[in-house]
């Protein structure tokens, strides 16, 4: 199996002096093409961290990041955004987004940015997605006008535009309602289900169950490791929930 990311033992640290800290201690990690992947891990213990570190969005002190056959440390900063914009997408807790533009235009504007001549393609893709994700109603709508849910929708339409071969996601259904919550994990399985990546840095089993591969930190580093067939229902089980917390308990995260 191919792999998209290949870290051999990263370290990052903040501070300095005697304040220094590795957030980072040595974490090796690889990730196939199209896997879908969870870090969970104490608050603090690094996840977030981790994740900045392998999308090329923060520099590491040592080791490296191999992201789709290129060393990330070897790519000046143009280069490193180039690859970003168009093999990665982003999802947050809480999108950000341009007030004074509608939904759609939120959607596109990173892609306009890129390939303004591809205007009508463009808008194509993002209603294409928009229709996936059930918000094809709303793209005139103000992003004020839209659910927590639904805003998160259009943050997935927009890390979607460039066809990513990864989508990166920090606590993506941290700021939801638990249904609004599993409307956007069945999102994120409909498109790992289609062959691309996704890494989630979540608290919660119910999101982590929804992945094949959970990876579990404490104080920098990757301290246990599960897998779980791949996921394709529209539901968590009780059994695959079980599963996922009974981990958590016997590694004490
Ligand atoms: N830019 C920074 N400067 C200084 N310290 C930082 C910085 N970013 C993160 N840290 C520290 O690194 C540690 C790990 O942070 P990180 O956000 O990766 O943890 P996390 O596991 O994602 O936590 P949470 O679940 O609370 O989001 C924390 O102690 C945090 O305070």
């Amino acid at each position: 199996m191919k792999k998209i990311i290949i870290s051999e033992n990263i370290v990052k640290s903040f501070g300095e002096g005697d304040e220094k800290r590795n957030v980072l201690d040595g974490v090796s990690v690889e990730i196939n093409e199209g896997e879908f992947v969870a870090v969970m891990g104490p608050s603090g213990s690094g996840k977030s961290t981790l994740m900045f570190a392998l999308s090329g969005m923060d520099g590491v002190d040592g080791g490296k990041v191999v992201f789709d056959g290129r060393d990330l440390s070897e790519l000046k900063e143009n280069e490193l955004s180039d690859i970003r914009r168009r093999t990665m997408g982003f999802v947050f807790q809480q999108p950000t987004m341009l007030k004074n533009l509608n939904i759609l235009d939120n959607i596109i504007l990173p892609s306009m940015r890129d390939n303004r001549k591809n205007a009508a393609k463009i808008i194509e893709k993002a209603r294409t997605l928009m229709k996936k994700t059930d918000i094809a109603e709303l793209e005139k709508r103000d992003i004020t006008q839209v659910s927590g849910g639904q805003l998160q929708r259009v943050g997935i339409c927009r890390a979607l535009m460039s066809n990513p071969k990864i989508v990166f996601g920090d606590e993506p259904t941290g700021a939801l309602n638990s249904k609004s919550a599993q409307e956007i994990m069945s999102i994120f399985s409909e498109i790992n289900g289609e062959g691309t990546a996704v890494m989630l840095v979540t608290h919660d089993a119910k999101v982590a169950a929804w992945t094949e591969r959970i990876m579990f930190m404490r104080d920098g580093k990757i301290v246990s490791e599960m897998r779980l067939p791949k996921f394709s229902g529209t539901n968590i089980d009780d059994s695959r929930m079980k599963e996922v917390t009974e981990k958590m308990r016997e590694i004490g995260v």
